[in-house]
Order: structure tokens, then C-alpha cells, then sequence
């Protein structure tokens, strides 16, 4: 069952759209990631779904209500903020009883939902400190107590970890999973971290401009991102770009390089891809991990030159430029190569990506 359905929702300052017309649904018990760059309007989006800023169009269901008139502390959610907001001189009990208290529930009850919180999330020794006295990590637990004592629709967090340091940040990315999991809560939760989304979420909703690109699970968003803006944002080292031009030659067909001039012939899979683009140009992407470099012309090699060379202990990554393009390239750490030194590069064709040289949209075929 949907727990939290978007409906073209909109949120306009004068003529810019934060949230252009936004539509989907979180399924109960379901861990969705907002994610995309700065400014693209994920903090906006789940402030409408919180109710803290008024909509310009559209619905929001949460439950089996349309909230859109409601006020936050009626929608049933629970709000996880990145600087925690605990109140510094109330003890942790006071901190995770206080939303409790302001709904009038009996002392027992309040002290059973508090105990019971505090055990899930490990912090029954630490109730009787003050946030002052708590690490970032723990004072992150409560701030998540304090939400789970209220048995929410939805929580919704806003780069809840960002304030930690890297390895705290790894450590309480495991422990919000398992949150998540013990609880089955419905989780819907904003990162500008692709690596956070990608380990944490079952869903990702990836926005740009305001605009939802692609909602799907992390496995799709990954493996067939829906444009060049998706494939580029999600996965790292990014996924290499290469405008190329495509060319037809009775049956076969190639994508041909408008600076170089060397060919590469497509597998007929790819090339009924490629026929379909709206001008002769394409945008071949390929992961870093599908490429494989040869020092010498091989076959569907493209010819490129060494930029950087990045060792970092189990693996190389290595900048290569082809047509102009960066690649990103992964290599055994034993294979030596030189910046500025001639290399090919060859293309898996079952694993390569193709994308329309004029609206950026991946080409399926004809
Ligand atoms: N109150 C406001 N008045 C005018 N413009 C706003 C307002 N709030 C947000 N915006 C604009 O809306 C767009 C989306 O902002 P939003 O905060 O949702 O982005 P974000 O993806 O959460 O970014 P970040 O990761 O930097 O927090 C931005 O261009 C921002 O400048």
C-alpha cells in the first residue's frame, strides 16, 4: 500500500520552479532517497510533503488522507533534521517524552513508547544526559528516538548524517539501514551523497532543475539510467561521456569521432539503438569498470590519450581522453602506464550506453 503519493506537485518562487511537477508514490515500509545536486529542489520537496511550506499545485496523500491543508503537527510525520534540534537543557528522557507530553498521553504510556524507543536505538544508558554531553552519533539517535516515539506514517530526514564526520557517517549510514529495517518504517530521505542513496535506499528519487529524471531502485538507476544527467550523477567514479557521430553503412553501423575521424562498428543491438537518434548524434557512456585499455590498436578500440594516473592501492583509476571526452577507467594496479602516453580504449557492447545527442535520453531500440 502507497503510504506517501505526490501528485504533479509544484512550488514556484516568482518564475522559478523549485518543484516542477513531481509525482510518486513511497510504498509503506519503503526507504526512498531524494538525491540530486544542490539546488535542485530536494529539501523543498520533502518540506511540502512535511507541510512547512505551502504548495502551488497539486496533491500529497499521506496515509489515506490528502494533506495538502493540513497543518505538519496533523500529518502524521516525523521530521529528522540534520542539526538534530534536541533541547539542550532536557535530559535524553525529556527529549524523546516532550512530543508525548504535547499530545497528552498518560505518564505510563509515555514512559513505556520512551523505554521502548531507547532500547531499539541503543541509548537506555543514556537517558539521563544532556545532549552536551552525548557524541554527534548518539545525539543522532535521539534525534531519530524522539521521532520513533511517535510511531509516524513517514519519517522524514533531511541529510540527517551531514554533520558527522566521514567514518560516523559510514557507521550511522548501517545503523539507520538497520533502523529501517527493524522498524519496517516508510523513510523518505534527502542526500546530495549518490553513494549515500545507492547503499541505503530501496527507491531513489533523482531530481535536477526541479524535475524528477528517474525513480526506480539504486540496481536500475545504476544499470539503465534513464539520461546523461542520471548516468553521470549516480556511480563513481562517474560514468564517462563521448559525443560521437553515428554512421551508416548499408547494414552496419558505426559511431564515427567528429574530431578524430576513427570508427567504432556497433553490435546489432547497439546499432538499432543508435538508428534511433533524433539528429546522427549520439552519447556513448561507459562505466569505468567495463572498459578495458590496450597499449597498442586493437579491434572497437578507440585511440586516447593518458591524462591522470590514480593509484589507490587495490585499484588504478586512470583519466584517459578520447574525442575530447574524459573516460574514467579502473585498472589492475600492476598494468603501468604514463601520462601522456597512447593508449585504446575498448568498449564492452553489452554494457555500453547510448544516449540521444540531442535530448540526452537513453535510445532504446527500434
Ligand atoms: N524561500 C525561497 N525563495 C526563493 N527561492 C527558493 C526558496 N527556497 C528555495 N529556493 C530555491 O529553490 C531551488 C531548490 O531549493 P532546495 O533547497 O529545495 O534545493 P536542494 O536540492 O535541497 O539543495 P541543497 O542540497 O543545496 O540543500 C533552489 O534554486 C533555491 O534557491
Amino acid at each position: 500500500m502507497a503510504e506517501v503519493v505526490l501528485k504533479d506537485v509544484m512550488k514556484n518562487y516568482g518564475s522559478l520552479y523549485a518543484v516542477n511537477n513531481v509525482s510518486f508514490a513511497v510504498e509503506h515500509g519503503e526507504f526512498v532517497a531524494l538525491v540530486g545536486p544542490s539546488g535542485c529542489g530536494k529539501t523543498t520537496t520533502l518540506n511540502l510533503i512535511a507541510g512547512l511550506i505551502p504548495m502551488s499545485g497539486g496533491d500529497i496523500v499521506i496515509g489515506d488522507r490528502v494533506v495538502n491543508d493540513l497543518d505538519p503537527k496533523d500529518r502524521d510525520i516525523a521530521m529528522v533534521f540534520q542539526n538534530y534540534a534536541l533541547y539542550p537543557n532536557k535530559s535524553v528522557f525529556k527529549n524523546l517524552a516532550f512530543p508525548l507530553q504535547m499530545r497528552k498521553l498518560p505518564k505510563a504510556e509515555i514512559e513505556a513508547k520512551v523505554m521502548a524507543a531507547a532500547k531499539v536505538l541503543d541509548i537506555s544508558h543514556l537517558l539521563e544526559r544532556r545532549p552536551r554531553e552525548l557524541s554527534g552519533g548518539q545525539q543522532q539517535r535521539v534525534a531519530l528516538g524522539r521521532a520513533l516515539v511517535r510511531d509516524p506514517a513517514a519519517f522524514l530526514m533531511d541529510e540527517p548524517l551531514s554533520n558527522l564526520d566521514a567514518k560516523l557517517r559510514v557507521a550511522m549510514r548501517s545503523e539507520l539501514k538497520r533502523f529501517h529495517h527493524n522498524l519496517n518504517a516508510t523513510v523518505i530521505y534527502v542526500t546530495h551523497d549518490q553513494l549515500e542513496a545507492v547503499t541505503m535506499a530501496d527507491k531513489m528519487a533523482v531530481m535536477h532543475g526541479g524535475v524528477l529524471q528517474q525513480y526506480d531502485t539504486p540496481a536500475n538507476v545504476f544499470g539503465n539510467p534513464v539520461n546523461t544527467f542520471v548516468a553521470s550523477f549516480v556511480g563513481s567514479p562517474a560514468m564517462s561521456l563521448i559525443p560521437l557521430d553515428v554512421v551508416s553503412k548499408g547494414t552496419e553501423v558505426a559511431l564515427r569521432s567528429p574530431e578524430e575521424g576513427w570508427e567504432l562498428p556497433l553490435s546489432p543491438m547497439n546499432a538499432r539503438k543508435a538508428s534511433a537518434s533524433s539528429n546522427g548524434k549520439l552519447v556513448l557512456g561507459a562505466r569505468h569498470s567495463t572498459l578495458k585499455l590496450h597499449k597498442s590498436a586493437a579491434a572497437g578500440a578507440a585511440p586516447g590519450k593518458v591524462y591522470t594516473v590514480e593509484p589507490t592501492g587495490d585499484v588504478t583509476f586512470a583519466q584517459i581522453f578520447v574525442n575530447g571526452a574524459v573516460v574514467n577507467i579502473s585498472l589492475d594496479p600492476t598494468v603501468a602506464i604514463e601520462p601522456d602516453e597512447a593508449v585504446w580504449i575498448e568498449f564492452d557492447q553489452d554494457r555500453m550506453h547510448l544516449f540521444d545527442g540531442e535530448t540526452t535520453m537513453a535510445l532504446k531500440a527500434a
